[in-house]
Order: structure tokens, then sequence, then C-alpha cells
């Protein structure tokens, strides 16, 4: 069942000097309990996305549609009940730095007049969610990044909205604190059925939690779909570019590695395998050696997990008669692998 839907976005913004055109013709469908992940580099038009979701801007032609309502015509108490449904959370956190975290926590539902004790109640198991238990009366900058973001998120939580916007909401944390950041957004998706819709510009974090993808460039969505397909098979240079980013950040597909790889094993074919799944791989080449008397030498593997299943790629040395070695890979792609010949010498 879709909650948000885009039909034919656009939003152009009129500066002194000239006009641009942030969203370009954006359709996007998004389904209820998704996390929906938007990719873009810096000026493709993501915030201007995002804006259009919680209402903030209006779009220049198009309609934004959230749970089969056109968000640009509501009003009044509707307008005020669409919000609420609504959380977001931020890169820098937007806390207020006065309040202790229960405080930040407390402050939406002090302003929906949520009665006392019930919002006294509702924070505290907020903090439970996040697993900040104990800092309850702690300042923000008594906290780390992870913990300040996880005031944020809870403070987002705080009216049960249906949607949760995330605006670049791990780009200032490390490496370690953004996996556990984007653990805890996995938990509350599955814990509350919550639908998430992420933008950054780091294909790791979509790769992590996301189900599906949307891929920007100059306002335009320039391919979407599951996250494991866009992957295993990109169809546009910046989404390609997206995808070698991430597996640099793993250390595969390391240029050099390679060429010292395939210059240390010069006989006969390096195949890269990519597969989905690692038992079932296994498998296949183990099959492929009894069956084709070849060699299967594996020179570099890695693995990577997303939302859904793990995938990876394996650079493979095959030895044996030129014929056998041919049926081999027909073996390969029949038994699902997708074949890369890097190197027949
Ligand atoms: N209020 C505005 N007035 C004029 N131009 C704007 C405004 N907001 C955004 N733009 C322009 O629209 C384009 C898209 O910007 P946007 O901020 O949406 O991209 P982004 O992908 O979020 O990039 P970043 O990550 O750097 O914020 C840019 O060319 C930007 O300069």
């Amino acid at each position: 069942m879709s909650i948000i839907e885009l039909k034919n976005v656009s939003k152009t913004y009129q500066t002194k000097q000239k006009q641009v055109t942030a969203v370009n013709q954006v359709n996007l469908t998004i389904e209820k309990g998704e996390i929906f992940g938007i990719i873009g580099y810096s000026g493709a038009g993501k915030s201007s996305l995002i804006r259009l979701l919680n209402n903030l801007e209006s779009p220049t032609s198009g309609e934004v549609v959230i749970n089969d309502k056109n968000v640009n015509q509501l009003k009044g108490k509707e307008l005020r009940d669409f919000r609420k449904k609504i959380g977001m959370i931020f890169q820098h956190f937007n806390l207020l730095w006065s309040r202790t975290v229960i405080d930040n926590i407390l402050l939406p539902l002090e302003l929906s007049k949520v009665p006392k004790e019930e919002r006294v109640k509702r924070a505290e198991e907020l903090i439970k969610l996040v697993g900040l238990e104990g800092k309850e009366k702690a300042f923000p900058n008594e906290l780390s990044g992870g913990q300040k973001q996880r005031v944020g998120i809870a403070r987002a939580l705080a009216n049960e909205p249906e949607i949760l916007l995330c605006d670049e909401a791990t780009s200032a944390l490390d490496p370690q604190t953004t996996d556990e950041v984007l653990d805890l957004l996995l938990d509350i998706n599955q814990k509350l059925d919550l639908t998430i819709v992420l933008i950054t510009h780091e294909m790791n974090v979509i790769r992590k939690i996301c189900h599906k993808v949307a891929v920007m460039e100059l306002g335009q969505v320039i391919e979407s779909g599951e996250v494991l397909s866009v992957f295993k098979n990109p169809q546009n240079k910046v989404t390609e570019k997206f995808v070698k980013q991430d597996a640099l950040v793993d250390g595969e597909e390391n240029e050099e590695a390679i060429s010292y790889l395939l210059d240390a094993y010069p006989e006969g074919m390096i195949v890269k395998l990519l597969f989905e799944g690692d038992k079932a791989t296994e498998a296949v080449i183990s099959k492929a050696i009894r069956e084709f008397s070849i060699d299967i030498n594996v020179l570099q593997a890695n693995i990577r997990q997303t939302n859904q299943t793990s995938f990876g790629t394996m650079l493979v040395q095959l030895t044996g008669e030129a014929n056998l070695l041919s049926e081999s890979i027909v073996f390969f792609e029949k038994n699902g692998l997708g074949v890369e010949v890097i190197q027949y010498g």
C-alpha cells in the first residue's frame, strides 16, 4: 500500500539572477513500512524534495500525495494533524541546548498539548526505545554525536508519526556511530512499522538499511528500484560511482590490489563472480570443480550486507582446458552468478 506518491513534481526557485529547477518532474511511490533512500551529490535536489514531502514548500507543478491526500490542499486542523504524522531528524540534530534530554523529547508533546502525566510516560518509553536510559537529565553538550541523534530520533517519534524523514542524519557521525544509528532506525522501522525516507550522499547508508533507492541528479530521479538490483546492475554513471564508493569503503574493488593479483596470476582465466547469499555460491563453485575438472583458485572475496540479504564479489582464477573453462562460465551464469571475465591469459 503506498503512503507517499509524488506525481510529476517540479520545484523551481526564482532568484534575482536566474531560475533554478531544483526538482524536475519527479515521480515516486513509497510503500507503507518501507525504508526508502534518496541519494545524490550536493545540489542534486534532495533537500528540496524532502521539504516538499513535509509541506515546508509547495511544488511549482505536480502533486505530493500522502495517505491519499494532496498535502498542498490541507488546511487548519487537517494540516496540523498532517504535520504531527511526519517526524524529522537532521544532520546537526537541531536540539535545544538549554533543555535536558527528557525536556527536548517532551517539547513536541507539550506543543500538542498532551496531558502532563501522559507525556512524561511517553517520553520515558521513548528514552528506553532509543537506548538513552540514565541520560534523561543530561544536556545535549554532554552527549556524544550518536547520543544526540538518539535524542533527535526520540523527539521525532514523540507524536507517533507514520513517516520519519531523515536529512543526512548520519553524515556528521563516525562510521561506527553511523552503524549504531542505522541499526536503531532499522529497529524502529520494524517495531513501529514506520515508513522512513532518508536522504544521503553515502551509498553504504542506502545499502545497510534501505529497501528501495532513488538516485537523483540535476533535480531528476535518474534511477530507482530495489537496493540489491541497483547495486548489482547500476544503469547510470552516477549510480555506478556511488556503488563503487561503497565498495571502496569496504576495501573491495581496490584497483591497485586487483592489478597486483592479475600480475601475480597470469595463467588461465581471471573471472569476477557476482553473487547473492554466500552458501549457494560455495556449492556452485565446488560443483564446477567436480563437473568440469578445472581448478578454481579464489584470489579475493568480499561480502556485503543489505537490509534483506547479502551479496558480494569473488575474484577467481580458473585453470584447465579452454573448452572446459568456457563451459564452466556458462554453468556459473545458469546457476545465477554474475560473471565478468577480467583477463584471459
Ligand atoms: N531556496 C532556494 N532558492 C534558490 N535556489 C535554491 C533554494 N534551495 C535550493 N536551491 C537550489 O536548488 C538546487 C538543489 O538544491 P538542494 O539543496 O535541494 O540539493 P541537495 O541535493 O540537497 O544538495 P545539498 O546536499 O548540498 O543540500 C541547487 O542548485 C540549489 O542551489
